[in-house]
């Protein structure tokens, strides 16, 4: 496996990469979760952190600081600026001060006449140092008022690209790893301001020092330099390889926060104690933990060799410009009062060196993951579903698929393969078939979730590439069986389903009503306030069925026209889920489009146009009679086939209690205004036992039951 950044090894004689697999990696998650940097191929590859590209890029990581606070609070911005230039001015003007003073009191004469003409610059040197202390005041509070605003500034900036982002660059293992890393940059970047003032203010002090230096003895100012050196190597290294861990270790970081999670999940809190889930799950952890305890350890260790090595050679340099002083000052070049300003000079120009070292390493890691947010947001803009595009006409008209093909990356075989149908406005249509078969991608295409690699898909004839998207997607509602529960109260539940519009009380009880979660709500202890999930202040959990219900109040609240219902009775009892469908059913009387997945076959005999799929093909179209008269000839897993097997589960039983007929209650509407004027589809009522019935003796001359 590669390893990442050139330059940047793992500890000599430590484990290879490869070689730190645990396990558990292995177990719970089929391989190594250490990163192979092979993204250099990928359009997402790091920049290159080799050590000269890395040093050019610090005064870019300033200006990006200086951006991001230019664009959170100006004023601020400027008070802090003028702040730090004062306080490095301060710190020149002051070494200058120093220096009369002590040329001052070195000079010839008796001692009260020597502090006598010492005592204004003795006084400057004070009002020097004052001012420093308010302008530090001013710069800290200035700082204070920056950080948050460009923590909640870059915050939106990663949050506004997450959400904008297609279905699939959600799903790239490369997107979600600079997804990752670039929330690191949001918290970083409020670090980063404060760092690069402390890193500029340290550079002015080098400036003044060395500004005296050079006035004072020349020759002192590229020892001064040497001093520098090794310490902005060391800390640009120190930070070089603690960027690059992280990176390697993100998959480890993101592995742990998953663990730790559905340790602590409502969902998997009976799984994780009945079954032992949790001290299992807890051994993992604790190895994985081991692993990147281990990691831990050899940067610390890599660190303090570099600290004792960059500390080493700005030493020797610190103990050669001593050195060539004391030359200058045995020589006689230089006046012993000067001689004490330039230690004075070397020792704050050191000073200013050890800051800008420590702050430094600070900004240059914090830069880095700002650069990711950087990133992100250029991806993340490339990737993002685009804004505008041809608006959809107002009269709803005709959905339409021709030849609409579209794989999975990585996948050899297409999950929905050169699939052709028309889906007609206010009607109901099915989508059945295995497991697997294709009718979720097929939907999620259908809305606009993913996108085809070839075919087209049209609505009213504007083709969904050059189509509004998000008018596209303003026509549709979802109920999937595993759509979002947010742990909100119930209002925001049916609400979310016009998040933009204002809310509407009247339309809430309509909705609930017609989806039957006003009696789910009536039974909360605080009503439509009660937060839907526990471990908050009123709040109440709600079994799997009544979420359902709240789901389909959600959709009736948003009131699509094209309604994509995938599983959407999945968890409700026998008499909900006939109500369901019946009510679904009474969303087409209404003119709005249904496009329903299940495999509970008596629900989409009720369809107007059945579409039967089979490994992403469409292999068998048509009204459930149609599709039952082609019997046998659709073979063993057809559509006549399953269903006859399905109803054979019920028929006996039926015919035991002497049902009424069951059925009747998935019948077809007969009224049906759509939202187009276009009259719908419309079949006779049928009873689907009887259907089954007859369909199957006619068949095969059998009884259902005894197949
Ligand atoms: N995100 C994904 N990445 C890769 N392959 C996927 C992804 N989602 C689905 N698939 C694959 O695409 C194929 C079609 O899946 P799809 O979910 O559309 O089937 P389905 O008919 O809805 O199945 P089910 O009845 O089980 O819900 C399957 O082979 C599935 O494994």
């Amino acid at each position: 496996m590669p390893y990442p950044f050139k330059g940047v090894r793992l500890p000599r004689g430590g484990p290879a990469p490869a070689e730190t697999t645990t396990e558990s990696e292995e177990l719970l998650f089929g391989g190594p979760l250490l990163y192979d940097y092979g993204f250099s191929r990928h359009e997402l590859a790091a920049a290159g952190l080799s050590f000269p590209a890395m040093a050019r890029r610090i005064p870019t990581m300033l200006v990006l600081a200086a951006t991001l606070a230019w664009r959170a609070d100006r004023r601020a911005l400027l008070a802090v600026s003028v702040a730090e230039l004062g306080m490095g001015l301060a710190r020149a003007f002051g070494l200058v001060a120093t220096n009369r003073v002590l040329l001052q009191l070195f000079a010839g004469g008796p001692t009260p006449e020597r502090i006598r003409a010492a005592l204004p610059a003795l006084l400057l040197v004070g009002l020097l140092g004052g001012s420093s202390v308010l302008l530090s005041a001013v710069s800290t509070a200035a700082t204070g008022r920056l950080e948050p605003k460009i923590e909640g500034a870059a915050t939106v900036e990663f949050l506004s690209r997450a959400i904008r982002v297609e279905l699939s660059a959600i799903q790239d293992e490369e997107f979600h790893r600079l997804l990752d890393s670039a929330q690191f940059g949001a918290a970083e970047a409020r670090r980063t301001v404060g760092e690069a003032v402390a890193v500029a203010n340290a550079v002015i002090g080098m400036v003044a020092a060395g500004g005296v230096l050079t006035v004072l003895a020349p020759v002192l100012l590229p020892l001064l330099v040497l001093i520098a050196v090794p310490r902005a190597w060391g800390a640009v290294r120190t930070a070089r390889s603690r960027y690059a861990s992280v990176q390697a270790w993100l998959g480890h970081m993101r592995a742990s926060r998953l663990i730790t999670s559905l340790l602590t999940d409502q969902r998997a809190a009976a799984e994780v104690r009945v079954h032992g889930v949790g001290a299992w799950l807890l051994r993992h952890f604790t190895q994985m933990s081991r692993a990147n305890e281990a990691e831990q350890t050899r940067l610390a260790r890599r660190r303090a060799g570099t600290d004792l090595a960059s500390a080493a050679l700005s030493g020797l340099a610190a103990l050669a410009t001593y050195g060539v002083l004391y030359v200058l000052l045995t020589d006689g070049q230089l006046p012993l009062a000067v001689a004490g300003t330039a230690v004075l000079g070397i020792r704050s120009g050191v000073a200013s060196i050890t800051a800008m070292v420590s702050q430094l390493n600070g900004l240059y890691e914090s830069a880095l993951y700002v650069g990711d947010l950087h990133q992100l947001c250029r991806v993340g803009d490339r990737l993002a579903i685009p804004s505008g595009g041809a608006a959809l006409p107002e009269r709803v008209g005709a959905l339409e698929l021709k030849d609409l093909t579209f794989s999975y990356p990585g996948r050899a075989e297409p999950a929905v393969d050169r699939v052709s149908l028309t889906i007609e406005p206010g009607t109901v249509i099915a989508l059945v078939g295995a497991n697997g078969s294709g009718k979720t991608t097929l939907a999620k295409l259908i809305c606009g979730l993913l996108r085809a690699d070839s075919g087209s898909l049209t609505w009213d004839g504007v083709e969904i590439g050059a189509a509004d998207r998000d008018a596209w997607f303003g026509r549709i509602g979802l109920l999937a069986q595993d759509f979002q529960r947010w742990p909100f109260t119930a209002r925001a539940n049916v609400v979310v389903g016009r998040p933009e519009a204002r809310v509407d009380e009247d339309g809430i009880r309509r909705a609930a009503d017609f989806a039957d979660a006003g009696s789910v709500v009536t039974g909360l202890s605080n009503g439509w306030s009660t937060i839907l999930a526990s471990g908050y202040r009123n709040s109440e959990e709600i079994s799997g069925g009544q979420w359902q219900k709240v789901g389909a109040a959600r959709v009736a609240y948003r009131d699509p026209v094209l309604l994509i219902a995938d599983e959407p009775t999945s968890a409700l009892d026998a008499r909900a889920e006939v109500d369901a469908f019946r009510r679904i059913r009474g969303l087409a009387a209404q003119g709005t489009t249904v496009v329903l997945i299940t495999h509970r076959l008596a629900a989409s005999a009720s369809a107007d146009v059945i579409f039967v799929l089979n490994q992403g093909r469409l292999v068998e179209q048509g009204s459930h009679e149609e599709l039952m008269a082609a019997g046998a000839a659709s073979g063993p897993d057809g559509y006549a086939a399953l269903y006859r097997l399905q109803a054979a589960q019920y028929v006996a039983e039926a015919r035991i209690v002497g049902s009424a007929n069951p059925s009747a209650l998935y019948a077809k509407s007969e009224h049906c205004p759509s939202k187009s004027g276009i009259p719908c589809a419309r079949n006779p009522e049928r009873n689907y036992v009887h259907d089954h019935d007859s369909q199957a003796q006619s068949d095969s001359g059998s009884e259902p039951g005894e197949a």
